[in-house]
């Protein structure tokens, strides 16, 4: 399976980095790919290094404007001309999407991925690793969009919620 993943780009702590790790090893013993931001940067870094590490390929969808960043291992390199062309490729080339924890550019990948989906423009898997309930506040958001009538389909049908990395899986392999 090629599995998008939105991280942070950013070196955590710990509690944040071994999860990552974990499922990022999970990732490549089960034989998938991972397509991801193409970074060499914080979390996005550990990941790959992970991934390549458990005999998991890399393809990384990289933009140009960060391409001093490239992460230099893997399998297939894109270069895109903007963040746009890139979220475009990060979602065409997924089988399904896990959402890791990240900052604001994981934000607008995750949102932009849930847009498309409640119009029906895709529907891939989606599934958020809810490290140390680092995404609380966005769950609570959401349940009340779904709870009073801001959504056109039930939340759970757009994205599921996990709390460990073998719980990602056991969402991926049911979808
Ligand atoms: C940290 C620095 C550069 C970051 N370089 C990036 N390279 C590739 N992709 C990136 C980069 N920064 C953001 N992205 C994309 O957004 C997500 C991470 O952003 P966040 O704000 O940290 O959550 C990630 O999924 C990427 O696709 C300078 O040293």
């Amino acid at each position: 399976m090629n599995i998008t993943v939105f991280c942070s780009a950013y070196s955590l702590d710990d509690r944040y980095s071994a999860p990552a790790a974990e499922f990022a090893r999970l990732l490549g013993t089960g034989g998938h790919t991972l397509v991801w931001g193409g970074s060499n940067a914080g979390l996005m870094g550990l990941l790959a290094d992970q991934v390549k590490a458990a005999g998991g390929k890399l393809v990384g969808i990289q933009v140009e404007l960060l391409k001093h960043k490239t992460y230099p291992g893997a399998d297939e390199l894109v270069l895109t001309r903007d963040l746009a062309e890139r979220k475009a490729q990060l979602l065409a080339r997924a089988d399904a999407i896990v959402v890791l924890v990240g900052g604001l550019g994981t934000l607008d990948e995750i949102t932009e991925v849930l847009e498309l989906k409640k119009h029906g423009l895709h529907d891939k898997p989606v599934v958020l690793l809810d490290t140390e309930g680092f995404y609380t506040g966005m769950r609570v958001q959401l349940e009340r969009m779904d709870a009073e009538g801001f959504l056109p389909r039930p939340l759970d049908q757009l994205i599921a919620f996990a709390e460990t990395p073998a719980e990602v899986f056991t969402h991926l392999t049911t979808a």
